[in-house]
């Protein structure tokens, strides 16, 4: 009775807490017992030598300092022991090793420990320096263990977590992670010099009686300029076509706790004109001569809201450029938007980089004059 309840214990006992319980049965030597282990490299002479030993730690007879290592020894010792298989890792471009375990067989902590045992000493001895390991959702359970052998959290999404260590013993250069969140605000003006607001069900102007600029976050793999059109698209049902990044912003720790928020206040030409609002976010939206935009007491009343104010009441009356996109490639091949003050193009201060600055160029000059 007494020895069903513990196996039913241990069943569910995280490996950490069988390891520090001397008297328990762990999963692995259970499923060695009734002949169903997949762990190779233990057999019942180790187990027995471990649990011994374990046991002379619990009475204090001696250290449990190195309780771990000392079974990865003791199975390396036996000799029936087959050698322990690092884990399958690549070589990343900065002298590390990535671990990715998105894709193997599920394997119990004991195993990972025995792993990623050898497999930092064998990297160590390489001269490896950053070492990386994605964990899927399913074998979290392994993160305790990581975290013991000297890794920590880097990031995470909703898929899986993933825990660096820097073994070098240069300084550490693996880079942080994400830092910052891309915010829009977007100044959508008609014909007759009036802007496009919005009062917001829920946020931080709730109740304020603002009428303020449609705002939004721009998304995993989305252009800012592509951001800004979706988000006015979506709170207000307004079609528009980007024009112009006419500033940004930065404020610090303003987004989970230690990120920086960056906004953009875009310009965005509107194509169609009748609002049809977004019911789940947007109390109310309507058009509103820029000039009333402007004055509202509690955009006045704010040194940087105020700024921002300014700046779409002076680019209502075309007296302010701001920066437009130009379609290029990045080191790699990939498409990335350059932001720049056609401005200086016109005034020869810049060089004419592609063709398809050109076509950024004459159709600014056109908009603009
Ligand atoms: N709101 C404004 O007038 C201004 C906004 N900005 C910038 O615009 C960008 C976006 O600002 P906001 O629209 O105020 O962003 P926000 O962070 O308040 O909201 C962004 C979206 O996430 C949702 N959301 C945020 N936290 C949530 C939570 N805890 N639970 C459920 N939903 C949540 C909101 O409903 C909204 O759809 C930021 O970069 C900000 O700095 C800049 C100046 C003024």
């Amino acid at each position: 009775m007494e020895e069903k309840k513990e196996a039913a214990a241990t069943e569910e006992a995280t490996t950490s807490e069988w390891m520090s319980r001397p008297n328990m049965v762990s999963p692995e030597e259970e499923r060695f017992r009734s002949g169903g282990t997949k762990c190779r490299a233990l057999n019942l002479v180790s187990i027995q030598q471990w649990r011994k030993k374990r046991r002379r730690c619990a009475r204090g007879e001696e250290t449990t300092a190195g309780e771990m290592n000392e079974l990865v020894d003791l199975r390396c010792m036996d000799g029936e022991a087959q050698p322990i298989a690092l884990l399958n890792g690549k070589e990343d471009r900065y002298g590390g090793v990535e671990v990715n375990l998105m894709e193997v067989e599920p394997m119990t902590a004991e195993e990972f420990y025995a792993k990623l045992d050898v497999s930092l000493k064998a990297w160590k001895d390489q001269g490896k320096k950053g070492i990386w390991i994605k964990l899927p959702c399913e074998l979290l359970s392994l993160v305790d263990i990581a975290i013991k052998k000297g890794f920590t959290y880097h990031h995470a999404e909703k898929e899986y977590a993933v825990l660096t260590s820097w073994i070098s013993d240069l300084p550490s250069t693996i880079p942080a992670n994400a830092s910052h969140r891309i915010g829009i605000g977007a100044l959508v003006l008609n014909k007759n010099r009036e802007v496009l607001v919005v009062q917001e069900i829920d946020g931080v102007f709730k109740g304020t009686g603002l009428w303020k600029l449609p705002t939004g976050v721009i998304q995993e793999g989305e252009g800012i300029w592509a951001g800004a059109v979706r988000e006015v698209k979506e709170e207000t049902g307004i079609e528009t076509k980007f024009v112009e990044v006419l500033a940004f912003g930065e404020s610090h720790q303003s987004f989970l706790e230690r990120k920086t928020d960056i906004y953009f206040l875009c310009e965005l030409e509107p194509s169609t004109f009748e609002i049809k609002k977004q019911d789940s976010e947007i109390l109310d939206a309507k058009w509103m001569p820029i000039e009333d935009y402007v004055k509202q007491p509690f955009i006045q009343n704010r040194e940087n809201f105020r700024y921002m104010a300014n700046i779409c009441l002076k680019r209502s009356r075309e007296e302010y450029l701001g920066f437009s996109t130009v379609l290029t490639k990045n080191l790699t091949g990939k498409e990335s938007y350059l932001y720049c003050n056609t401005a200086d193009f016109l005034n020869g201060k810049l060089d004419h980089a592609s063709t398809s600055l050109f076509t950024t160029l004459f159709r600014k000059c056109f908009c603009l004059t």
